[in-house]
């Protein structure tokens, strides 16, 4: 498998040079060069298969010509042997036709762990034979920043910084971050906005000379890598449900689109999915490009669901390179416009190349609140603040009544105990995985949300002149 840039001017590269570089050496996100696809019988053949079998059977097309399926088989079980839930994504029914996938059983309780699980492990075995030390840089509201730290503390030949934005991550969020002391895991606190944070390292990406000497490396999800896990679970759900016979709808709470970006690879792999719907909170730019072109950011608000306070979406690149007809130059040209005006218009006829599969959805507190209150009373399930938004989108859309909907619950209610005690009066308490969080030792920086200032950090911290 090869893959490309959306935006056309960077080698093209199999999966291992891929998921080392991040992002694209002129900016863009890589891409398969095609979508593989999955005939009925080979999705009919995925039922009762276990999520490790359908994590082989899935992502096999992607890793071709890096690894074996031996090697891939023994990565998903090291990757998914960590989560505590013997189905590793459990599907729990609410009524008659809604269900949520519970994709928070891996160790910092979001549904992160599922993909950086895999690709610590991915990193550690890519770098085994070279002679090569990775500097990862990435941007968190908080939840990749935690799971992204727990896959890669203590490797060998690898640093990571992570970009936060101070005071606005969860309590919970910001100890499973800081109170990692191993010697290569360095947190930001960056005054600013998460937007700043991502800005900052695509910035670092795009200084060539320092991307180059600290060999950067990304574990965001503009790394191909992170999506080609996700898309896993969506034939695990959707097989359960009644694929290849039934089409299925996901409702997913969306922030950086990467998480529905994956239901829409394992669409366009041949997976009958009846709707994507995109659930935004207030932060609603993606609802506004979905349903009426109109993609351009305004000021973050921030909610009691702040992983998805985000206004510019980085995985939004990938579908708008469809829409665009796969055509990297005419993409570039406008994701500068867009970088420039900070506004992108997505014209109708552009748009109804994806308008049957996605619809989407804008879920106030006061919702967001209703559909928490909703899954304690009537199905006895406590809904963090996330998973409430895409839940409540969930129930609010206009689908055929013999199509069931999965809400992908994306973090542990413990992570965000304030907000669904506000909203239920109930406190989760934290699993014991966690450890004793509150009273560990917390160790981050606190900078400005300037490149001069991380780049001078990053140099310090690794040791070699910028
Ligand atoms: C708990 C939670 N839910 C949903 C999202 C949104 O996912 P995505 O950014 O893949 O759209 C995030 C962060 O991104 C998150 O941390
Ligand atoms: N909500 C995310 C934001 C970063 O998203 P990513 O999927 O691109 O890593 C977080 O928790 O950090």
């Amino acid at each position: 498998m090869q893959y490309v840039s959306t935006r056309g001017a960077a080698p093209r590269m199999g999966f291992e040079d891929v998921t080392l570089a991040g992002l694209a050496s002129d900016g863009g996100l890589y891409v398969p060069e095609s979508w593989p696809g999955f005939s009925r019988d080979e999705i009919a053949a995925l039922r009762g298969l276990s999520y490790v079998d359908t994590a082989v059977a899935v992502m096999r097309p992607f890793v071709a010509g890096a690894l074996t399926d031996k090697e891939l088989k023994s990565l998903c079980e090291t990757a998914y042997g960590r989560f505590s839930h013997a189905a590793v994504v459990p599907l729990k029914q609410l009524d008659h036709r809604q269900w949520v996938m519970e994709l928070f059983h891996g160790p910092t309780l979001a549904f992160k762990d599922v993909a950086l699980q895999l690709l610590g492990l991915l990193f550690e075995r890519f770098l085994r034979d070279r002679d090569t030390h990775l500097t990862i840089v990435g941007a968190t509201s908080g939840d990749t920043g935690s799971a992204a730290i727990d896959a890669v503390a203590g490797r060998a030949k690898i640093d990571i910084f992570m970009l936060h934005p101070k005071d606005r991550v969860s309590d919970v969020q910001r100890r499973q971050m800081t109170t990692v002391l191993a010697p290569n895991v360095h947190n930001i606190a960056i005054e600013g906005s998460f937007d700043d944070a991502q800005a900052l390292v695509k910035a670092m990406f795009a200084h060539q000379s320092f991307a180059t000497r600290y060999n950067l490396g990304a574990v965001n999800s503009i790394n191909w890598a992170r999506l080609m896990a996700q898309v896993v679970y969506y034939f695990y759900a959707a097989v359960r449900l009644g694929a290849p016979d039934r089409p299925v709808a996901f409702s997913v709470p969306t922030g950086n689109f990467g998480d529905v970006f994956a239901g829409y690879v394992a669409s366009k792999m041949g997976l009958p999915i009846a709707k994507l719907i995109v659930a935004t909170n207030v932060n609603d730019i993606l609802h506004r490009a979905l349903s009426a072109g109109d993609y351009s950011v305004g000021s973050v608000t921030p909610t009691a669901a702040p992983s998805m306070d985000i206004q510019v979406s980085s995985n939004f690149e990938r579908l708008l390179f469809d829409m665009h007809g796969r055509d990297g130059a005419a993409l570039a040209a406008s994701m500068r416009g867009f970088e420039e005006t900070k506004k992108l218009v997505i014209p109708a006829a552009m748009r109804g190349e994806v308008e049957g599969l996605f619809t989407s959805a804008r879920i106030d507190a006061d919702r967001m609140a209703l559909a928490m209150r909703w899954g304690q009373d009537k199905a006895g399930e406590l809904l963090d603040p996330h998973t409430a938004i895409g839940f409540a989108a969930a129930q609010d859309a206009d689908l055929p009544a013999d199509v069931p909907v999965v809400t992908l619950a994306t973090a542990h209610p413990a992570k965000f105990r304030d907000a669904v005690e506000r909203a239920t009066g109930n406190r989760p308490a934290l699993p014991s995985r966690v450890g004793n969080l509150f009273e560990r030792e917390e160790r981050y920086a606190t900078l400005p949300a300037t490149i001069e200032a991380i780049e001078d950090y990053v140099s310090d911290q690794v040791g070699v002149d910028a």
